[in-house]
């Protein structure tokens, strides 16, 4: 699905992330944790195309994305739900849901737009009120729910609890089980990293922009030292 190999990333002269090796298995959740500064957040946008890539290849069904506008990665299957979900706030939830299906014909829209209502239903009551004026669980919501009209095959969802109730870190993550169930892959970066075991297939661990820790999640789970040194669990 997608393939990461010795790749790196960064900021001009300053490198984030360095010779990550990391697959995706198609259709499995993969966690991406690790502490704060580790290199999680640039590593999903570098592969959605917004941040420099500094060396390695990143094959996305084979062929290497690298160098590919972000545009053209969003055609060929890719899409993002970005840290601090960057909605246009002024327009309403309908329209930031259009923004999302501009890439797919506009007979299609009603279709894709429904699909997303019936997977949060709260969003159906909210169509014409501005994306500013949502709740967080909501902005969450129709972030994740404006990457999906782009129909994509790889969804990389970063933070996805942050600052949000219990209750709709449960919706949230009960559509992630939807999503998963009718084969989408997802990449998920999440600080709730007990959550993140529970729902994840594959773990892959960050610490200082490399890989310290990959597996499933059910290894993750029964490794104390893993859980103690970097997740922070007991
Ligand atoms: N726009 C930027 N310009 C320069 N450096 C940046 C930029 N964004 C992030 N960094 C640096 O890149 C490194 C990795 O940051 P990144 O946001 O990818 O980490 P993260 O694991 O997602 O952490 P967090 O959980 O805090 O978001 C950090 O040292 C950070 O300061």
């Amino acid at each position: 699905m997608l393939e990461l190999r010795d790749f790196s990333c960064g900021y001009g002269a300053f490198q984030a992330v360095h010779g990550l090796n990391l697959k995706l298995r198609p259709g499995a959740i993969t966690g991406l944790l690790g502490p704060n500064g580790a290199g999680k957040s640039s590593t999903l946008m570098c592969v959605a195309g917004h941040v420099q890539q500094q060396g390695g290849a990143m094959l996305f069904e084979g062929r290497d994305i690298s160098g590919l506008p972000a545009t053209e990665r969003v055609r060929l299957g890719l899409a993002i739900s970005p840290e601090g979900r960057r909605l246009f706030k002024d327009l309403s939830v309908q329209d930031n849901l259009r923004v999302g299906g501009m890439v797919q014909p506009a007979k299609v829209f009603a279709h894709d737009r429904d699909r997303v209502l019936a997977l949060f239903p709260r969003l159906a009551e909210r169509l014409d009120s501005l994306a500013g004026n949502l709740s967080g669980g909501e902005q969450q919501m129709l972030a994740i729910g404006r990457a999906l009209m782009t129909r994509p095959r790889l969804l990389m969802i970063d933070e996805l609890s942050l600052g949000l109730m219990p209750k709709v870190i449960d919706l949230c993550y009960l559509a992630l089980d939807t999503l998963r169930a009718e084969g989408l892959t997802v990449l998920l970066v999440e600080q709730n990293t007990e959550r993140v075991l529970k729902v994840a297939d594959d773990i892959c661990v960050l610490e200082s922009g490399r890989s310290v820790w990959q597996g499933t999640a059910a290894e993750a789970r029964q490794d104390p030292s893993l859980t103690e040194a970097y997740l922070g669990l007991h």
